[in-house]
């Protein structure tokens, strides 16, 4: 059985029990082994090489323009500092348009260090979740404010508040749960929503302005340590302030969404 307090390394079926047995999880995103081993020794459950890195790193205003070749780079980097956390990496934009272009680029992520890979969407990328489940790639699906579809979308805003996209994100996470994935990121999703659909799947879902009830909670590592330039979005919050140091920070984090304080009415969307 999982607890928190196990410093054997994390693994994917310890997701599941996690959430079977009412551990929130605490995943935080990294980009260098640095922060990786910082976070590792707080507790953080599972880091993310986000593709947040276009923007948080490399300063673009969205995600679209990091590759594959970047993607690997950080994951590689990150690896070298992890030793129990799980290692999550985002597929960029386009690397998962088909199936076998998932499968080349989520092979490349998994041999630099990735023990999963995290990918945008329902629909189409079904089909790709199954072809890479079983090939023996995890998956972590994405769904909510999806990133990479800003264009479409038209800016990083709130999905999901009308009854009818309520009731299609709800189908989509049903979804990607039967199509093999074992863990859901929800972005930007009304707490409400968040709570129905964490009921629904058997799998966790990991929140980013998705309220309180999700099995955890995932965030920025800049916008942990108040690194957030201009507009912050409502989840975000400075534990650097509370923490009184990056690794006060970080505990102050885990010690927040493992005990349920994290997120607030004050950083979720009602
Ligand atoms: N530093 C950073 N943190 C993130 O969480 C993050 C990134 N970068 N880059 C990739 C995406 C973009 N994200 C964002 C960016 C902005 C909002 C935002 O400003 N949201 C509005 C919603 C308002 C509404 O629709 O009601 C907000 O004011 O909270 C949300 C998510 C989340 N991801
Ligand atoms: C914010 C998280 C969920 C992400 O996808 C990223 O950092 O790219
Ligand atoms: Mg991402």
């Amino acid at each position: 059985m999982y607890t928190p307090d196990d410093r054997k390394p994390l693994t994917v079926p310890a997701l599941a029990e996690a959430k079977r047995g009412g551990h929130k999880l605490a995943m935080l995103t990294a980009y260098d082994a640095g922060f990786a081993r910082a976070f590792d020794d707080s507790g953080v459950d599972l880091l993310l090489v986000g593709d947040s890195l276009g923007m948080v790193v490399q300063g673009h205003d969205s995600t679209l323009p990091v590759t594959v070749d970047d993607i690997a780079y950080h994951t590689a980097c990150v690896a070298r500092g992890v030793s129990r956390a799980l290692l999550v990496a985002d597929l960029p934009f386009q690397a998962d348009a088909t199936p076998e272009r998932a499968l080349d680029a989520s092979t490349r992520l998994l041999q630099a260090g990735a023990r999963m890979v995290k990918l945008e969407g329902a629909g189409h990328k079904l089909e790709v979740i199954r072809f890479l489940v079983e090939r023996e790639i995890p998956v972590c699906a994405h769904l909510g404010l999806t990133p990479q579809s800003v264009l479409r979308l038209g800016g990083y805003k709130v999905q999901g508040r009308e009854d009818e996209a309520a009731r299609k994100l709800r189908a989509d996470a049903s979804a990607v749960a039967d199509a093999g994935a074992a863990l859901l990121v929800l972005e930007c999703v009304p707490s409400p929503l968040a709570q129905a659909i964490t009921t629904d799947v058997a799998i966790p879902t990991i929140g980013i302005g998705a309220g309180p009830h999700c099995d955890g909670q995932v965030l920025v590592l800049h916008d942990i340590l108040g690194l957030q330039g201009g507009h912050r979005p409502k989840f975000v919050k400075d534990f650097l302030a509370e923490g009184g140091s990056v690794a006060g920070a970080v505990q102050a984090y885990v010690a927040a969404v493992r005990d349920g304080s994290f997120p607030d009415a004050a950083h979720s969307y009602a």
